[in-house]
C-alpha cells in the first residue's frame, strides 16, 4: 500500500487541466453495452473505477481496445455472460449501470447488490421498481439481483426521489424497450445529460435531460459512435478549492465553469476571487476566508461530492459555520480525521458545525473514501508540517494523476510506500 506525505503550506501556483469526468465515463461505458458497433471514447482518465468498469466489460464478453493514453473503443458484439460479480460491484457501486443495458440488449441481468459503503447504505430500489415498471421480474437471490423480461416495454415511472445512476440506468433500459418512457423526478445532473446526448448521436430518442421530466422513445437498433468525455466538475472544483485552501493562484482549465455554478457562487461569498472564461476558472485567494453555511443537494444544488472539500476550507474560516449533508446519510467520515489536524467540529445527525482555526497542523490520517481522501489533501497542503495520508487506494478511485497535478502547481507532495499498513 502506499501514502502521500504533504509538506503543508506552499501557496499553489500555475495552471491544471481537468481530466475526463469519471462519473460520466462510467455510464457511457456502460452505454456501450446497448450497441454492437464500436463506441470510441476520447478523455477517458486513468482511474481505478475505469479499470473495474473494463474487468467489468470484459467479463460479460465485450472486446476492449485501450493501447492509446486517453482513448477506449468498446466493442460489444457478442455479450456472452450477464452477471456482475460481487466482487467487481463491491469495489465500485456503479458496476450497477450494466443492469439497465443488459436488460435492454438481453432481457437478462445478474447483478451483485452493492451493499453499504463508507457514506451510507446506498439502496438501488428505484432503480429496481422502475425496470419493474417496463415489465421485468426481480428476484434478490444469494446477494444478487436477478432480473428478466421477454423485452422491456415503455412506462410511465417517477422516482421517489433524486437519484443520479439511477436515472441513468433506466434512460439505457429505456433506450431499446418497446414503446415510449417518460420518467418523472429525474436527476438533473450533467453527466445524465450528458449520457442522453451519446444514446441521441447513437440513433436513440432522449428528450428533456436537464429538466425533471426524460422521455425516451425506445428503438430495436442503436449505432456505434466517437465521443469525447465531458471534464470532470468535482475534479475541477476540488482543485479551485485548493488553490483557495492555500491562498494560491491558480486556473484550472479544460473545465466547464457553468457545471460549478454552486460552488463558484459559495466560493465568491467566502472572500475567494474568482475569474470565469468559457473553459477555465482562476482562483487568487490571499487571506482567511469567511465561515459560510452550506447544504448539499442534487444539481443544480452544492454537490455532496464537494462536502468533504469544503469542509477543510471552513476549518479555516474566520467564524462558526453549518454544513449539512442532505443527500447521503452518512458522509462525515472524514470529520475525526480534520479534527486530528486540529480542525473543530462538531456532528450533530446530519449537521456538523465547523468552527473555524488560524492554522492547521499535519498529523497522520486516514482516507475513508474518496471526497474525504480529497479534503485530507486540501487540508495538508494547507497545514502547518507534515501530513501523511494513510489508505490513498480512495483516490485512485477518482483523481488521475492528482500527486502530479499538484507537484506542478508547486505543492510539496509525494507518494510513498506504506511501511504502517
Ligand atoms: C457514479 C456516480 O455518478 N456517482 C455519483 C452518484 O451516485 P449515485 O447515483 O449512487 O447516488 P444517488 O443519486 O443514487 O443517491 C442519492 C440518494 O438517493 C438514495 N437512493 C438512491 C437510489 C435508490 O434506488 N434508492 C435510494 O434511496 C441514496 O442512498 C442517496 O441518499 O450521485 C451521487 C449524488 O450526487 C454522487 O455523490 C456520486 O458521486
Ligand atoms: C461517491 C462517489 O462515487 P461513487 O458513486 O462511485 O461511489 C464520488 O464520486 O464521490
Amino acid at each position: 500500500m502506499e501514502k502521500i506525505v504533504i509538506h503543508g503550506g506552499t501557496p499553489l501556483q500555475g495552471t491544471v487541466r481537468a481530466s475526463g469526468s469519471k462519473n460520466a465515463a462510467l455510464p457511457l461505458m456502460c452505454a456501450s453495452l446497448l450497441t454492437s458497433d464500436e463506441m470510441t471514447f476520447h478523455r477517458i482518465p486513468a482511474l481505478m473505477d475505469i479499470r473495474t468498469t473494463k474487468q467489468l466489460l470484459l467479463q460479460l464478453g465485450v472486446q476492449l481496445d485501450d493501447f492509446e493514453p486517453g482513448t477506449l473503443r468498446i466493442k460489444a458484439r457478442m455479450i456472452t455472460d450477464r452477471r456482475a460479480p460481487y466482487e467487481l460491484v463491491k469495489t465500485m457501486r456503479a458496476s450497477v449501470m450494466v443492469l439497465g443495458p443488459l436488460m435492454a440488449r438481453e432481457g437478462q441481468a445478474d447483478v451483485s447488490l452493492p451493499g453499504g459503503c463508507a457514506i451510507g447504505a446506498r439502496p438501488i430500489d428505484q432503480h429496481l421498481k422502475g425496470l419493474e415498471a417496463m415489465g421485468a421480474t426481480i428476484e434478490l437471490e444469494s446477494g444478487y439481483v436477478k432480473a428478466r423480461a421477454k423485452r422491456l416495454r415503455g412506462t410511465d415511472f417517477t422516482f421517489d426521489l433524486k437519484t443520479v445512476t439511477g436515472t441513468e440506468n433506466l434512460i439505457m433500459a429505456a433506450a431499446l424497450a418497446k414503446g415510449t418512457t417518460i420518467l418523472r423526478n429525474c436527476a438533473l445532473e450533467p453527466e445524465v445529460c450528458e449520457l442522453a446526448q451519446v444514446i441521441n448521436r447513437m440513433g436513440g430518442s432522449v428528450s428533456g435531460a436537464g429538466t425533471d421530466i426524460i422521455e425516451i422513445e425506445g428503438k430495436d437498433r442503436l449505432q456505434g459512435i466517437v465521443h469525447e468525455v465531458m471534464a470532470d466538475r468535482i475534479e475541477a472544483g476540488t482543485y479551485v478549492m485548493a488553490g483557495a485552501i492555500t491562498r494560491g493562484n491558480i486556473t484550472v482549465s479544460g473545465c466547464q465553469p457553468a457545471h460549478l455554478a454552486s460552488l463558484l457562487e459559495k466560493l465568491v461569498d467566502t472572500g475567494v476571487g474568482i475569474e470565469i472564461s468559457e473553459d477555465s476558472v482562476k482562483v487568487i485567494s490571499n487571506g482567511r476566508v469567511k465561515s459560510r453555511d452550506v447544504q448539499t443537494d442534487p444539481y443544480p444544488g452544492f454537490a455532496t461530492d464537494f462536502q468533504a472539500q469544503y469542509m477543510a476550507l471552513m476549518s479555516l474560516g474566520d467564524d462558526n459555520c453549518m454544513i449539512t449533508e442532505n443527500v447521503f446519510e452518512n458522509r462525515f467520515m472524514h470529520v475525526q480525521e480534520l479534527v486530528r489536524m486540529g480542525a473543530r467540529i462538531r456532528v450533530s445527525g446530519k449537521i456538523a458545525g465547523v468552527q473555524g482555526v488560524k492554522e492547521l497542523s499535519g498529523a497522520h490520517v486516514q482516507a475513508t473514501d474518496l471526497r474525504a481522501s480529497a479534503s485530507l489533501i486540501l487540508a495538508g497542503l494547507a497545514a502547518k508540517g507534515i501530513t501523511e495520508i494513510h489508505r490513498v487506494y480512495h483516490l485512485d478511485r477518482g483523481y488521475e494523476g492528482i500527486v502530479t497535478k499538484l507537484d506542478d502547481l508547486g505543492a510539496n507532495i509525494r507518494r510513498e510506500k506504506d511501511e504502517m499498513l
